[in-house]
């Protein structure tokens, strides 16, 4: 199975189980990693026999600007549910950090993989 990846997808959203978040925008960034067959847009040259990864970005901006999760939990699972019904993704691989919220670390997060790869 091949990969198309995006990585560092920085978000601006609502997100954590404190009160005081509940005020502020956080960034959030997403690295995916989506399984596909790239052979045939390999030797069409043609960006219908693959997926678009501007695309599948776009959406997710979308989605997470408009969210309010409390957990990077339920943010995550959201996100590959999408990824997978929507762009028809068979295994992908997430991750989802929140950069800055635990003092002393560069970034805490959950990492999901889901499907058949
Ligand atoms: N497993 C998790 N632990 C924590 C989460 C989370 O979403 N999943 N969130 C927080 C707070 O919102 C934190 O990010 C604020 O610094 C704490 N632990």
């Amino acid at each position: 199975m091949d990969i198309i990846y995006i990585r560092d997808l920085c978000i601006e959203t609502t997100i954590g189980i404190y009160d005081w978040e509940r005020e502020i925008k956080q960034t959030v960034s997403l690295n995916v990693e989506m399984g596909h067959d790239i052979r045939k847009a390999a030797a069409t040259d043609d960006i219908a026999y693959t997926l678009n990864y501007k695309a599948v970005a776009k959406r997710l901006i979308a989605f997470i600007e408009a969210s309010e999760f409390l957990l990077v939990e339920t943010m995550a699972e959201q996100c590959a549910q999408i990824i997978r019904e929507e762009f028809k993704v068979p295994w992908l691989k997430l991750q989802v950090s929140k950069p800055g919220a635990v003092r002393g670390s560069r970034d805490v997060g959950v990492i999901i993989e889901r499907g058949e790869r």
